[in-house]
């Protein structure tokens, strides 16, 4: 896994982060989903809140974007009283020009794939240096860590190299917020994600891999501050 990029002070995420949250109006149930791009616009929902009492229920994916959420003093629900969302907001670690996109570099995919899952508008917020003509980085997945040699091996047999992902404050593997492990598998070139995808979610002891092909929406903060924003194509 290539280090992390949390920069807390980037131009490009800030811009793509704000315009997303400008998607959000009073009376709805929004997906939070997590990373340093996103959390701009958790700060930018929580500002509204205070300032303009923009009035929405927040669905969060991990317990970072729980504390963010509630320092920002967005209230909270969960997918049990609230199992649809009007839209989620998250980040991606790559998307490609057919918006298919790699999530998990924080390894929250499972709950962000959730929440995504349960929107009826999915948004991507990211800075251009993540936007690829195909998806080329180490997939993501989430393992029972009873299955770990079984999901390595079939995940071999796909043709991938996985690597148990280490903790970087901690001796050991990461643990997720599910209590699970996290592997990251290199692919190469990923030059059929959905088929990719299916045959993961195949294999015993998965729990989530970070293939997404559900985004509806990307936006793209640029160096000047600009915002580019491309849909889906039908
Ligand atoms: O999938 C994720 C967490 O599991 C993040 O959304 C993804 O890693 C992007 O993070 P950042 O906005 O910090 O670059």
């Amino acid at each position: 896994m290539t280090e992390r990029n949390t920069s807390t002070d980037s131009p490009e995420k800030r811009a793509a982060g704000i315009a997303a949250a400008g998607l959000v109006s009073s009376g709805m149930v929004v997906g939070l989903g997590t990373g340093s791009t996103v959390a701009y616009t958790i700060k930018e929902l929580g500002r509204r809140v205070k300032e303009e009492g923009l009035d929405i229920l927040g669905v969060v994916t991990s317990y970072q974007s729980e504390m963010l959420a509630i320092d920002a003093g967005i209230r909270l629900t969960t997918l049990s009283q609230n199992p649809e969302l009007d839209i989620a907001i998250d980040g991606a670690d790559q998307i490609d020009s057919e918006l298919r996109a790699i999530k998990g570099g924080g390894a929250a995919h499972t709950r962000e794939k959730i929440v995504s899952m349960s929107a009826r508008r999915f948004v991507v917020v990211a800075d251009e240096s993540k936007t690829s003509t195909q998806l080329v980085k180490p997939v993501p997945v989430e393992i029972l860590p009873f299955a770990k040699e079984l999901a390595i091996n079939k995940i071999r047999n796909l043709g991938g190299e996985p690597k148990l992902r280490s903790a970087v404050k901690k001796d050991g593997p990461v643990i997720t917020d599910n209590g699970n492990f996290i592997l990251d598998v290199e692919f190469g070139t990923i030059k059929d994600p959905e088929a990719l995808a299916l045959q993961l979610s195949a294999i015993p002891g998965v729990v989530e891999h970070g293939i997404f092909c559900n985004v509806d929406e990307l936006y793209i903060g640029k160096k000047d501050g600009s915002v580019k924003t491309v849909p889906r194509q039908k």
